[in-house]
């Protein structure tokens, strides 16, 4: 039985990196989801995100999808299924509602990671240095979506591995903790 974990928590807390350590160093499968939002610079279609218009994006077979930002994101159990076929687990990075959603669906086989950072203002710091334009923070941080993500939701409580992302080394410890306790010896296989 295949696992997927899931990175969930607020902007800049570092899910996308996370999710790149944990497709490098244990050859995970990056389910790729979809959305209208507009590429960030060095994004590319297909690897980072499907890129779609509205009109694309009403036309997919998704298990769910949400709006996050005044933008729509999706994502298939195809595209997940895809992943396990030829890797040991798979990786995603969802909004709350998302990692709900799969867990509703798959049970135990969906490990929920919630990041989070002790101080809220670094993730600003963290935005910008990543390179994204002021207005486009101000409209994330400002989301009703970003502030919901600030907690994480009740429903996550008992099921979600929290990390909190202060120090990446520190971060890559327990992501690789989590990892070797949910996959054991699949891991050698
Ligand atoms: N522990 C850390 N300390 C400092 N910077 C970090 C840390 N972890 C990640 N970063 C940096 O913070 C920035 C945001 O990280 P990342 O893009 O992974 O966040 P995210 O949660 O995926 O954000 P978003 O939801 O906006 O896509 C990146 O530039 C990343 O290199
Ligand atoms: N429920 C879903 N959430 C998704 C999906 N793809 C990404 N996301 C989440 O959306 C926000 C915004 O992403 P960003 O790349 O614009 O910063 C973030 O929380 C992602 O985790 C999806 O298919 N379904």
């Amino acid at each position: 039985m295949k696992k997927v974990f899931i990175l969930v928590g607020p902007a800049g807390t570092g899910k996308t990196t996370a999710q790149e350590y944990l497709q490098q160093t244990f050859n995970f499968a990056r389910v790729v989801t979809h959305t209208t939002r507009p590429p960030r610079a060095g994004e590319v279609n297909g690897i980072d995100y499907y890129f779609e218009t509205p009109a694309s994006f009403s036309h997919l077979d998704l298990l769910e999808h949400v709006e996050y930002d005044h933008k729509a994101y999706g994502s298939s159990m195809q595209g997940l299924e895809r992943g396990w076929a030829k890797h040991p687990a798979a990786v995603m990075v969802l909004e709350s509602q998302g990692a709900q959603t799969y867990r509703q669906r798959l049970g135990d086989q969906a490990v929920v990671i919630y990041l989070t950072v002790s101080k809220v203002d670094e993730l600003v710091t963290r935005l910008t240095k990543r390179g994204d334009d002021q207005a486009s923070i101000q409209s994330r941080i400002t989301s009703r979506e970003f502030q919901r993500d600030l907690t994480l939701p009740a429903a996550l409580k008992d099921i979600a591995h929290v990390i909190v992302n202060d120090d990446w080394d520190e971060t890559k410890q327990q992501l690789t903790a989590l990892v070797q306790a949910e996959l054991g010896d699949e891991l050698n296989d």
